[in-house]
């Protein structure tokens, strides 16, 4: 039986004397959609360019599909489809020309090429534009018909490297829908250092910096990450500074208006403080866990990788 989908060991990568990717190792055994999240150049593209068999890593291993992708690339590519963040779109050919190149270089059986063409055109809404040139598609256009390209051998892992990268509201809200349908039926690896993509599609999160990845986990872990430890209470008859301070688990008190506090902390108080209110009369409206923002934790755990790995 398959075990995983993607298995990725040890793997590391120079250019020249640097690392650009350093000791990364993880297995996707499901589909869905992972996003691989990174500032620009934390060793993403690198990462997927060794995936998809474009690039020799310098050490380490990738399966795909249970295929040594370094042993049997040919094979291995089978199973996988590819949109660089440069999609490799040759604009003087119509997207039917340029969707039969593809397939004959994906060594589709040529019997099965021409309903394949149809399904992707049809599966990214690009039908009405076959026999448009792709230099006269507008961005999303072209983008769409690169992701076609990447799925219309049917392969079980599709890569994506900054889709959506350049492209107009509208068209980054399109390209979106088209992911998510992809992802569920295979797993799908996108690169992105915009935290709003990864909250707006993805299901699980990696993320790297500095070649390494110093993030593995769901959307909600990785918004967890950082354990809240700041609460704001609205309370009627505001309690002195002095007495909140005195609760045990309190680190530190600041006053925001005349019956607003925000309360550090460093155990669970939320409970304590609501039975004090009632003891004491405060008469607590309102209790309210802040969490830090996706981009407070980004900048945190980019931060963290770098005392922890300086460069
Ligand atoms: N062909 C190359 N030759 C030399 N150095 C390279 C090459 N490609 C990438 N690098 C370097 O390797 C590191 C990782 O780059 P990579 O493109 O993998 O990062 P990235 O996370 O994809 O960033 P971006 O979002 O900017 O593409 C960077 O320091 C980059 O300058």
């Amino acid at each position: 039986m398959l075990e995983n989908i993607v298995k990725v060991e040890n793997l590391y990568h120079k250019y020249g004397k640097d690392w650009a990717v350093k000791d990364v190792s993880f297995e996707i055994k499901s589909r869905g959609i992972l996003g691989l999240l990174g500032s620009n150049g934390a060793g993403k593209s690198t990462t997927m360019n060794i995936l998809c068999g474009v690039l020799n890593q310098t050490e380490g291993q990738v399966w795909i599909n249970d295929i040594n992708v370094r042993q049997k690339p040919i094979e291995a590519r089978r199973y996988i489809g590819f949109l660089p963040q440069k999609a490799p779109l040759h604009l003087d050919l119509t997207v039917d020309e340029y969707l039969f190149h593809c397939a004959h270089l994906r060594l589709m059986q040529p019997k099965e090429i021409k309903s394949a063409v149809e399904r992707v055109k049809d599966y990214c809404d690009i039908g009405h534009h076959s026999q448009r040139l792709l230099r006269n598609l507008s961005g999303g256009y072209q983008q769409r018909v690169g992701i076609a390209q990447a799925i219309i051998h049917n392969p079980t892992l599709v890569v994506l490297d900054e889709p959506t990268n350049g492209l107009d509201p509208v068209q980054i809200a399109e390209v979106r829908k088209l992911i998510k349908e992809i992802g569920k039926d295979r797993a799908v690896i996108l690169s992105t250092h915009i935290l709003s993509e990864v909250q707006a599609i993805c299901d699980e999160i990696k993320m790297m910096e500095c070649g390494r990845l110093v993030f593995s986990g769901s959307l909600r872990e990785f918004n967890d990450y950082q354990k809240p430890d700041t609460l704001l209470m609205t309370f009627e008859t505001c309690p002195s500074l002095g007495e909140l301070n005195a609760i045990p688990g309190v680190t530190k008190v600041s006053p925001v208006d005349e019956r607003t506090i925000r309360l550090q902390y460093n155990k669970a108080i939320s409970e304590i403080l609501v039975k004090k209110s009632v003891e004491k009369g405060w008469r607590l409206k309102e209790i309210y866990i802040e969490k830090n923002s996706l981009d407070d934790i980004f900048a945190k755990l980019s931060q963290e990788n770098l005392q922890t790995n300086p460069v």
